[in-house]
């Protein structure tokens, strides 16, 4: 060809590459491979089916004629058209069945004279039932394979023996399609042209459509050569060669010309049928693009769906997962928790384990302890049985002793009954003895009653105020200055007489002297002891224990022997002391607690309390204020109100001291301990003890409150026992300043002392108490009558104090000689 011109058998070539298919060798090998199929073909070219009866009809119909459709005329459009077509003009018979069968996707139909592959089933409804067709992968294989799936044996196509071109070649296929006959099968047609599909399956259909449209290309290009450009070329042959010729040969060359203008115009006819073939082509393709496209979105809609799934399935898979974790964690826990209890469980096992080894052992050697001891036991057994026998002997002679027993029990129940007897007469005997004693009892506190009455009356007496003289001895220095005593003690038998002898020179030079005889109610020598002293002043005390108040000072000038005779030695103290130097006021206490004693016994019970004061510059001063606490004069004096000390008369008449320290006498030893802190105040009171003890009067008072709870008496007695301050003269002391103040107030209080016993004894009626503190404090104790005072004078006998001893003795004569009226006892 020189024209350049392709010519249009050429393009038929290229439909063998669509659809992906290899072209088929040819119909003639499909028809051979398929003749052993299931279905029975007949030698025309036609095959004879069963079922579908209107397949069958139009396979025969169709193989029965060569349809040679001219290009020009138009195909029909559609599946139906073409049924419809071929109803008409070719006889195809479509069933009822078929008939009503909706058509799914209609495939375009190639024109006429191309070949027609039409499949007699008829499409799904829808297009998941052409999923759903799809989905059977032994039928897409099959179809996607084209030609040589066909050609395969197993899909059961048959085939007919070499149809001739242009035959419709029918083909069935069993699995692509389901159970329907009718359905599986394809039916080929060769009409002249490209290949008709018809397929009621869309992808697979369309697969195979192009599968058999290049086949019927390929076919048409090369077994219809009146279609192909080679027959075109054929037919219009070679083209006409175009001699050289000469100019003048005009009509050769209009013959020429007119010989290609004749091919030109053949050769433009098979041009138009060329391109009306290619253009039935291209719909075709467009047709398949839009059914992928269908297939695509299909596809891609299910693509969606199973991601769908795929994330709910990934999202299960997560929740599973999950729980998964949770139920592992559990059982890890679960684990855990199981370990601990297996390890605690093994632990207390362990401890059991060596609990129970323990009291194996235990166990073990308790047996073996008791098969010890058991065998010890067996032969105390053995020793048991022998001294059994023995004592069963024994026993025989024990029983007769027993009965001489008996006999001797009988004689002491006897005796016993007597005995009952006589303590029941004994029992008598005591009630009435018991009787006897509360009589007794009773009579005797009659009698202690009386007792009391005519001791007082003896008090009574000898004097509501009387006056003791005790000279103490010569001390020390003393004994070797002195050698003759001025005082002499004459009546040896009452010893209630003392001389004092006092010696002077006169104005000639010569030597007097002039005795004093003084008697009083009693006169201790210097070898008095301490308990001579105590037994006349005990008498006092009981009366005070009765219930009277009793005062016992001790006056005399210093040095003389008063607080000697009033407490005991100077370094007296709650610690031991000898007894036999003790003084009035240890003395008097234990006396008094001796005595309550005793009373308890007929009904009386005593409390006692003590008081200690001194009276310093008519000042007074706390002895038994708590150690450390100011018991300075000039703290007094101060005004502190709070702790100041008055004297004042209580609502019962009796004397008391406002802020006065007031200690419960419980026992013997708190006097002691009471004496002692009223040396330790004293002590602190002033810097030479002595020196302060002799200028200042020491006050001790001991309330007894008794009640008798048999005979409802109740006595409230008072004991003042007093030690004064010394009673130098202030002429003969040669004091001054200090010293001179305390020996002023010293006389002052002692001049009171004197002027209120005297107004007792005058009976007047006004008694100056009030000129003196210490007149003041022992108002109570120097009452008019009802009181009893006992004054000791203290001498010191040595001749230095002569004037000093005859001075107080002569004071206490004066005393001596007051008759106060009978004291009145405070009793209810
Ligand atoms: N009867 C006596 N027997 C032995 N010694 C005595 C006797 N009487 C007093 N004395 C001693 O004499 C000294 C002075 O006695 P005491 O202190 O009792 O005198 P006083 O009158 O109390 O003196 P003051 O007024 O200074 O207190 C003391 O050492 C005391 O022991």
């Amino acid at each position: 060809m020189t024209t350049g011109i392709r010519p249009p058998g050429s393009m038929l070539k290229q439909p063998s590459k669509i659809g992906g298919l290899r072209p088929p060798t040819s119909l003639a090998t499909v028809a051979a491979s398929a003749t052993n199929g299931k279905r029975k073909l007949v030698d025309d070219g036609a095959e004879t089916y069963s079922r579908p009866q209107s397949a069958a009809s139009l396979s025969s119909q169709i193989s029965g004629r060569q349809l040679k459709a001219p290009v020009s005329k138009a195909p029909p459009h559609n599946v139906e058209t073409i049924h419809a077509g071929r109803r008409s003009s070719q006889g195809f018979k479509v069933t009822p069945k078929q008939e009503n069968r909706p058509v799914g996707v209609t495939q375009p139909v190639i024109g006429a004279g191309a070949k027609v592959s039409a499949v007699g089933r008829v499409a799904p409804r829808n297009v998941a039932k052409v999923g759903a067709a799809r989905r059977l992968p032994a039928s897409r294989t099959a179809i996607t394979k084209g030609r040589a799936a066909v050609t395969g044996a197993p899909s059961g196509i048959a085939k007919s023996n070499q149809p001739p071109h242009g035959s419709i070649k029918r083909r069935r296929i069993d699995a692509p399609f389901g159970s329907d006959n009718s359905a599986n099968f394809i039916t080929t047609g060769s009409i002249g042209g490209p290949t008709l599909h018809t397929s009621p399956s869309l992808k697979g259909m369309s697969t195979i459509g192009n599968g058999f449209l290049g086949e019927s290309l390929g076919a048409a290009e090369d077994e219809d050569g009146s279609d192909s450009d080679d027959g075109d070329d054929d037919e219009l042959g070679p083209p006409p060669v175009m001699r050289a010729r000469p100019d003048s040969d005009v009509k050769g060359r209009l013959k020429d010309l007119e010989a290609w203008s004749a091919y030109m115009i053949k050769k433009h006819q098979t041009t138009r049928k060329t391109k009306k073939l290619l253009s039935v082509k291209l719909e075709h393709n467009s047709t398949q693009v839009t059914q992928l496209e269908y297939d695509k979105k299909i596809l891609e809609a299910k693509i969606q769906e199973t991601e769908k799934q795929a994330i709910a399935v990934q999202e299960s898979l997560a929740e599973r997962q999950r729980q998964l974790q949770e139920e592992k964690r559990k059982h890890e826990d679960e684990t855990d928790e199981l370990q601990r209890q297996f390890k605690r469980q093994a632990e207390k096992m362990e401890d059991d384990y060596r609990l129970l080894k323990k009291a194996s052992r235990e166990l073990q050697e308790s047996l073996d302890a008791t098969k010890t001891s058991l065998k010890a036991k067996r032969d105390e057994c053995v020793r048991l049985e022998g001294t059994i026998s023995k004592q069963a002997s024994d026993q025989l002679e024990l029983e007769s002793n027993c009965r001489g027993l008996r006999a001797k029990l009988e004689h002491l129940e006897d005796v016993a009954n007597e005995r009952e007897i006589r303590i029941a007469e004994l029992e008598e005997d005591v009630a009435s003895r018991d009787h006897s004693i509360d009589i007794l009892e009773a009579k005797l506190r009659s009698e202690e009653s009386m007792r009391r009455k005519l001791h007082n009356t003896i008090q009574e007496l000898k004097g509501n105020i009387r006056v003791f003289c005790r000279v103490r001895p010569l001390l020390g220095e003393e004994k070797a200055a002195a050698s003759l005593l001025p005082l002499s003690f004459p009546d040896c038998e009452d010893q209630n007489e003392v001389e004092l002898m006092q010696s002077s020179e006169n104005a000639l030079g010569k030597s007097t002297s002039k005795t004093f005889p003084f008697k009083f109610d009693r006169v201790f020598a210097p070898d008095s002891s301490q308990n001579m002293v105590f037994d006349e002043v005990s008498q006092l005390i009981q009366s005070a224990l009765d219930g009277y108040p009793v005062c016992i000072f001790a006056y005399g000038q210093t040095g003389s022997g008063k607080t000697h005779t009033m407490q005991g030695p100077d370094a007296i103290s709650a610690s031991g002391m000898d007894e036999e130097i003790l003084g009035i006021i240890p003395r008097a206490v234990k006396q008094i607690y001796e005595n309550t004693s005793k009373l308890t016994e007929r009904g009386w019970e005593y409390s006692l309390e003590g008081q200690f004061l001194e009276i310093y510059n008519e000042t007074l001063q706390d002895l038994l204020a708590p150690s450390g606490r100011s018991t300075q004069a000039s703290d007094k004096q101060a005004g502190d109100k709070q702790s100041k000390l008055d004297i004042y008369q209580d609502n019962e008449g009796h004397t008391r001291v406002k802020n006065l320290t007031m200690v419960k006498v419980d026992s013997a030893e708190r006097v002691h301990w009471l004496l002692a802190r009223a040396a330790e105040n004293r002590t602190v009171a002033a810097t030479n003890c002595n020196e302060r003890s002799s200028r200042s009067h020491s006050v001790f008072t001991l309330y007894l409150r008794g009640k008798n709870t048999l005979t409802g008496e109740s006595s409230t007695g008072v004991l003042n026992l007093i030690d004064l301050a010394g009673s130098e003269r202030l002429s003969n002391s040669g004091s001054s300043g200090d010293r001179l103040k305390e020996t002023q107030a010293i006389n002052k209080s002692l001049a009171c002392l004197g002027d209120v016993i005297a107004a007792l004894a005058k009976g007047s009626r006004h008694i100056p108490y009030r000129n003196s503190k210490l007149t003041h404090l022992l108002q109570e104790s120097l009452g008019a009558g009802n009181s009893k005072t006992l004054m000791f004078v203290c001498v010191n006998p040595s001749p230095g104090s002569t004037q000093e001893s005859l001075c107080s003795l002569q004071f206490a004569t004066k005393v001596n000689s007051c008759q106060i009226g009978t004291a009145r006892r405070q009793a209810a």
